[in-house]
């Protein structure tokens, strides 16, 4: 039998992230762009505003003209023009004079402040009364306050958001350069594995790995690609395989790693000719996790055991597409916890647990999001982090402080 050589969880990571696998941009329409990553810095080409403006319905004066003005003292202005937002006035205030504005209307020439409706008395003859002084460019919004022509507004790599959706409306942007999202193939090998529209048979289980490892492709931002499942027959699968990689990016493979007779994947990879990046990683859950390189294809072969499978594809695949997207972060966010429980177990490698992370009294506070096993499904349902602990400890105590990786 063949003898696996551990390597750390850090190394294995690079070793996948030095595979460099990135990604082209694609335009899409700007309503399709929510989540995806900017490909481009978006750069702003004009002044936002563009012209000076109202911030509010009111009147557009020139402030000398109100100088003195009191409620003892009311001053008269000749209304010459009216222009809600979109309308311009194209001639210029005089001395005496005011155009009645509205918000968002180009300031006319002329004038250099606004007077709130409110503060004034609008006259039948076309006069208004205005009863206070304004100020040298009171009540201006002003050409470019917002933004500056020139400026970088949002850096290559960045997730968009609603705010950045804003952002490239403003600048005109009905397609959007984002990166194109990796094509991930999924199988699922075993033939004790029924589909999910099965009834339970004696000895079998349904597929859940594959339908997991889809949608968490898509919460990382690749596509994915269900290619059924494999029985664990060797030339069948190897047929299947090499009709697959010619329609994807990367593939990725639950169950079959580890040693067992019906463990095919190492033949598999070995038949391809393909580069075993690692095949042992010194951690737990997923200890089997195996990536391969095959023609600047990556093949991650994951675990059956469900937690094991889902832990494998957070810490390995995750961190390629991040990559592949050409994102700012590649991997999983980072913080510190409190541990609210016990975890006795000893460590000889790293643990990955499947933890749940709360904000209690403005504390992150973690714990395990169920029973602890790789061959297990029901603690993933809550799982929002991983609780990382490090290899060589003698288990933690409540009220540790604790490294976790945050999925969401
Ligand atoms: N002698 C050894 N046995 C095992 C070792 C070892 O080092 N020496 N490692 C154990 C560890 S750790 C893990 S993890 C598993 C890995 O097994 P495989 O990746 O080879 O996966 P399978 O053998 O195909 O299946 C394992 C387990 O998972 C269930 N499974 C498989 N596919 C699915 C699926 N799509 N959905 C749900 N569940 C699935 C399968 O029925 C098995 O129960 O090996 C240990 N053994
Ligand atoms: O790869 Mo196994 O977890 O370590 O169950
Ligand atoms: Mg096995």
């Amino acid at each position: 039998m063949e003898k696996r050589t551990p390597i750390a969880v850090d190394q294995a990571v690079e070793r996948v992230i030095q595979c460099r696998v990135t990604g082209e941009t694609e335009y899409i329409d700007i309503q399709l762009a929510n989540g995806r990553i900017l490909a481009e810095d978006l750069i702003a080409d004009h002044d936002v505003p563009a012209f000076n403006r109202s911030p509010y319905d009111g009147y557009a004066v020139r402030a000398k003209d109100t100088l003195g003005a009191s409620v003892n003292t009311v001053i008269t202005l000749n209304i010459v023009g009216h222009i809600g937002a979109g309308s311009v006035f194209d001639k210029e205030i005089k001395r005496m004079e005011a155009v009645r504005i509205m918000t968002g209307a180009e300031i006319p020439n002329g004038a250099d402040a606004v007077i709130m409706l409110e503060d004034t008395n609008t006259n039948d003859d076309n006069t208004v009364q205005i009863s206070q002084e304004m100020n040298f460019h009171q009540n201006i919004s002003f050409q470019g306050e917002d933004v500056e022509k020139g400026s970088v507004l949002v850096s290559k790599g960045t997730k968009i958001n609603p705010g950045i959706i804003a952002l490239l409306a403003t600048f005109g942007y009905q397609k959007v350069p984002v990166s194109k999202r990796p094509v991930f193939g999924v199988i699922a090998t075993g033939s004790e594995l029924l589909e999910i529209h099965q009834p339970l048979e004696k000895g079998k289980i349904r597929n859940s790995n594959a339908y997991m490892i889809i949608a968490q492709i898509e919460r990382a931002g690749g596509k994915a690609k269900y290619f059924g499942q494999l029985s664990d027959d060797l030339d069948k699968s190897i047929k299947k395989i090499g009709e697959i990689l010619n329609e994807v990016d990367f593939l990725i493979t639950t169950g079959g790693v580890s040693v067992g007779d019906f463990d095919l994947l190492p033949e598999i990879y070995h038949h391809f000719g393909a580069e075993v990046l690692f095949n042992k990683v010194a951690m737990r859950p997923g200890s089997v996790t195996t990536v391969a390189q095959l023609d600047g294809k990556l093949l991650f072969g994951l675990s059956g055991n469900p937690s094991a499978c889902y832990v494998g594809f957070e810490l390995f695949a995750k961190p390629i597409i991040d990559s592949y997207l050409q994102k700012q972060m590649i991997g999983l966010k980072r913080a510190h916890a409190v541990l609210a429980v016990d975890f006795p177990k000893s460590n000889p490698f790293d643990r990955f647990i499947r933890g749940h992370v709360n904000n209690v009294n403005h504390q992150l506070e973690v714990k395990p999001s169920g029973k602890d096993k790789s061959n297990m499904v029901h603690s993933l349902a809550n799982v929002n982090c991983f609780i990382h602990l490090l290899g060589g400890t003698e288990g933690y105590k409540k009220g540790s402080i604790v490294d976790i990786l945050l999925l969401d």
